[in-house]
């Protein structure tokens, strides 16, 4: 993307973040990681009569490979921490999420938006007040219940007791003080009471596996007992190398807790296609989380809700075509939406 259109969507995002005159706005990058982003987003906040600076960290030094959430590389430097902790507001451009210096930061008020998706689908999915307003009816509406049940025509039925966790909302900017949000993002979620999920969920072809960043080709039977996946296989006995491959990639954690069930909720962007992963490599992702309709169901970690899974091992699974209940209420039906305040446009 040319530099002027990524200063120009950085500026619109600051804008949306309540950037102003006497702020701070720290920016924090790893390695040789998106020093163009940096950059454009100092330029935003100093446009917008804030300081700024930028901290960057050493590259990883651990082996490549694995998605392993909550190793910030801020942990064993407390310095760094304090100083970002001083800032208004963090841009994070490394991914924080489930570390424990994420939510050290946010305690002291400071509000975190991370940004490392490809530029031209920042550019794609800007946030909106309105796709913000649908977020938040969600956010009231899931906070009330007290089950959330699941369901699709492939077999998938699995019910979670909630009431334990907050509720946590994502919209693609931060304007309060202490709150984390993610660029791009368009969804709602909470998580399942830690001994309270139960049931069975079939992945179908099409369903997206991130980190891997696949669609399932071969549908994958999930057996979930007390919140914990006790078995994953191909369906009705047929082979299923989707099966296999998730299967392998939670055991080369050698964490028990990897099997633990994490958020759960539903995705509010018409703008976000399913098929996005085909369109921008090299993300994480974050088109497929928000997909309209989308019911995305996550394994490992549930930290970020203040629980006490803190495995590094971490999927987030967004499927198509569910049914999603709360207290037996319909709030998706096959993949839509049917309540209207969370509907485009209100209808
Ligand atoms: O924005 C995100 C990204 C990953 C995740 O698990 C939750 N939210």
């Amino acid at each position: 993307m040319n530099p002027n259109q990524l200063n120009d969507i950085c500026l619109r995002q600051l804008t949306f973040s309540g950037v102003h005159e006497a702020e701070t706005v720290a920016v924090l990058s790893r390695g040789a990681e998106r020093a163009d982003y940096a950059d454009s987003f100092m330029f935003a906040a100093q446009q917008l009569g804030a300081s700024t600076y930028h901290m960057r960290l050493p590259d990883a030094t651990d082996a490549a490979g694995a998605w392993a959430v909550g190793e910030s590389g801020l942990a064993g430097n407390p310095l760094a921490v304090d100083a970002l902790k001083q800032a208004d507001m963090l841009v994070d451009l490394t991914f924080l999420l489930f570390s424990k210096e994420q939510f050290a930061i946010q305690d002291a008020g400071t509000r975190i938006l991370t940004c490392v998706e490809p530029a031209p689908l920042l550019a794609k999915l800007m946030p909106t007040k309105e796709l913000r307003e649908r977020v938040e009816v969600g956010d009231e509406i899931l906070k009330k219940a007290s089950t959330m049940r699941i369901t699709s025509p492939h077999g998938t039925d699995v019910t979670y007791q909630l009431g334990v966790y907050p509720t946590m909302t994502e919209y693609g900017y931060t304007d309060t003080p202490g709150r984390w949000d993610h660029w791009p993002a368009a969804f709602v979620f909470t998580g399942g009471a830690d001994d309270g999920v139960d049931g069975t969920i079939v992945l179908a072809p099409g369903d997206v596996l991130l980190p891997f960043n696949t669609y399932v080709q071969n549908p994958v039977k999930l057996t979930i007992e007390k919140g914990f996946i006790t078995d994953i296989r191909g369906v009705d006995g047929a082979s299923s190398l989707d099966a296999d491959l998730l299967a392998a990639y939670i055991k080369s954690f050698d964490d028990p807790r990897g099997y633990g069930m994490s958020h759960v909720g539903w995705g509010l962007d018409e703008r976000a296609q399913w098929h996005g992963l085909t369109q921008f490599p090299g993300g994480m992702g974050m088109e497929l989380r928000s997909f309209y309709g989308n019911v995305m169901f996550s394994i490992g970690p549930n930290n970020e809700l203040g629980g006490p899974n803190d495995t590094p091992c971490h999927f987030d699974i967004p499927m198509r075509g569910c049914s999603l209940f709360l207290d037996d209420e319909p709030i998706v039906v096959d993949g839509d939406i049917v309540v209207p305040d969370m509907r485009p446009g209100g209808k």
